[in-house]
């Protein structure tokens, strides 16, 4: 219900800026976490510092943007980016994971399904422009998308790493893994947790291309000029062939997805790890 209303509320917020910037003559619109241009090829770009973790208030606005966009027929590909400095995405927030209610979990998974349901049913084409670390849920959002750029820095990688978590994959993460980089590796990957540096991406066809850092953007966009030169509807059935399998096997058991989620997560064993994995990261500062 409080979702519903938050929902309500960022779309009416969301026109509303949508309408004052383009008085302004830029057409863009946007929400606390993310930003969206429309000028050009549209840009969603992710802002929710330090690290753009997907909490619920970022997915919430995430899913907004992109069903505006879905609805705005003009609009017929999407470059995913961020704007955080050196981070493309650290994934799902732990700390909707950790310390919270069973209703709580039920919520947020509910919501992280609902992106990546959109996201990768999309028939918009979805270019990332990969300029950070994409560990796991950051990894996912780049999975969902027709073509991955990443910038060519060894302290970024991407990967499903959940395993270091103590906690793992769900099967629609790992059927997506396999779609995109076959049996062997996702098997191997995902049992090790791989982080892969830009290189070791591209080897394994994580991504599709690893261009110098300050090329990102531009790579993506012409990427995104060569693929708006393919009609829509023969390459949006053609996606849709590709990938409905995949989503229906999530679709079909929505539910029962859920509660293995809030059964798995609320377990005394991995919200221990989540705790000891999040301390580990404050003492990385320290
Ligand atoms: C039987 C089967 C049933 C299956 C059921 C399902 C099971 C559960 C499935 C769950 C799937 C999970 C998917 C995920 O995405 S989990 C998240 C994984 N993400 C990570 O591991 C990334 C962790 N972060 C990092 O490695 C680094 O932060 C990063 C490289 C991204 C950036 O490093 P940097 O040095 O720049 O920044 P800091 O590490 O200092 O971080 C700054 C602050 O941000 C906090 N932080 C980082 N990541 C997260 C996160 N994902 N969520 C929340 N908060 C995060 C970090 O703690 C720092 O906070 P403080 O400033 O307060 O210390």
């Amino acid at each position: 219900m409080a979702l519903a209303a938050a929902r309500r509320l960022l779309l009416h917020a969301g026109s509303r800026l949508g309408r004052r910037e383009a008085v302004d003559g830029a057409r863009r619109f946007a929400n606390k976490r993310v930003l969206v241009e429309t000028e050009g090829p549209a840009v969603m770009k992710l802002r929710n510092p330090p690290v753009n973790s997907l909490s619920l208030e970022c997915l919430t606005e995430f899913t907004i943007s992109l069903e505006k966009l879905e609805n705005d027929k003009s609009i017929r590909g999407v470059i995913l980016t961020s704007e955080c400095p050196g981070i493309f995405s650290a994934g799902l927030d732990l700390l909707e994971m950790y310390g919270r209610n069973p209703a709580h979990y039920a919520e947020y998974w509910k919501n992280v399904q609902e992106l990546w349901l959109r996201l990768y049913t999309s028939n918009m084409i979805l270019v990332s422009a990969i300029n950070g670390a994409s560990p796991a849920g950051g990894c996912l959002l780049a999975l969902c998308c027709d073509y991955r750029v990443m910038a060519d820095n060894p302290k970024y990688t991407i990967g499903l790493n959940e395993s270091l978590l103590g906690i793992v994959a769900p099967f629609w993460f790992k059927d997506m893994y396999v779609n995109t980089i076959g049996h062997r590796e996702a098997e191997r990957a995902l049992q090790l947790g791989t982080l892969f540096s830009p290189a070791e991406a591209l080897k394994v066809g994580v991504v599709d291309e690893v261009v110098p850092e300050d090329q990102v953007h531009s790579k993506a966009r012409s990427v995104m000029t060569k693929w708006l030169a393919i009609p829509d509807h023969s390459r949006q059935l053609t996606k849709n062939m590709m990938r409905k399998a995949t989503a229906d096997n999530l679709i079909k058991q929505r539910e029962a997805d859920i509660q293995n989620f809030t059964s798995f997560i609320s377990k005394d064993s991995i919200q221990k790890s989540l705790h000891m994995y999040l301390e580990k990261l404050k003492q990385k500062k320290g």
